[in-house]
């Protein structure tokens, strides 16, 4: 179980975090949403070490892992992909995913390069390509597969929609779904395409102005009209 509690951060005088409660179950997906500046992508900085929390606690299975140094975090299981496909563009497809297996939960070897291809086939199809030949989806496919090779138990994703058209977006969260399933991953998807993030998330949050407004199934959520015309934008 990951949970965070009462996490509270700020850019100087920006509140952008005030006060998040949340828990993520192992084998879900839970789909945070909210709209431009509701504090999304701040909750996932804070979480990994990258914004400093002025309040509350993180837990990973009951462990307090609250200000934890980022490369560390990954030694206990934790793995933030951040918005924006950052890969390695002159190395290809396989290179980029032996740098993901360097650093890793603590004890564990790398996961096999050849499961990620069973994960993404396409990836597999293509290991050899250099990153920059990639198409956009391919390469959200292959930031995903990166993370993967450190074995996470926790899996923080930013935005994996983003400049994806409709039908990629769609296989991409396939995937995701899949892998939840079959890797018994918790996943925390921070998404503004509430309503595909919906569709396969078990749990959403929603985060408004730095708190949070609803927390519920998703299928409730994603029922809510009032609530979906006044914070998800469908
Ligand atoms: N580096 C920064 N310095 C100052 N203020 C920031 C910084 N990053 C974010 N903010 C502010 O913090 C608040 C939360 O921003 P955040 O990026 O977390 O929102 P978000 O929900 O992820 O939005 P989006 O969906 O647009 O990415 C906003 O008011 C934003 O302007």
């Amino acid at each position: 179980m990951f949970a965070v509690e009462d996490l509270s951060a700020a850019y100087g005088p920006v509140k952008a975090l005030n006060g998040v409660t949340f828990t993520a179950s192992r084998g879900q997906v839970t789909a945070v949403l909210g709209a431009n500046g509701a504090g999304k992508t701040t909750l996932l900085r804070t979480v990994s070490g990258l914004v400093r929390s002025t309040r509350g606690t993180v837990k990973l299975d009951g462990k307090d892992i609250t200000r934890t140094a980022t490369e560390k975090l990954t030694s206990y299981g934790l793995s933030h992909v951040p918005e924006g496909r950052g890969v390695i563009a002159e190395l290809t497809v396989v290179e980029n995913l032996r740098l993901g297996g360097l650093h890793r939960a603590t004890a564990s070897e790398p996961m096999p390069i050849e499961r990620i291809f069973e994960l993404f086939p396409r990836l597999g199809e293509r290991r050899d390509a250099t990153a920059h030949q990639l198409s956009g989806g391919e390469r959200q496919m292959l930031v995903i597969g990166r993370a993967l090779m450190a074995r996470p138990t926790v899996l923080l994703l930013d935005e994996p929609s983003l400049g994806l058209a409709p039908r990629v977006v769609a296989q991409i969260f396939d995937l995701l779904r899949g892998l939840v399933q079959s890797e018994e991953l918790t996943v925390v998807l921070v998404e503004q395409n509430a309503r595909s993030a919906l569709s396969i998330a078990d749990h959403g949050v929603v985060l408004n102005l730095g708190k949070v407004v609803a927390s519920a199934p998703a299928a409730e959520l994603a029922a809510d009209e009032q609530l979906r015309h006044a914070y998800l934008g469908f």
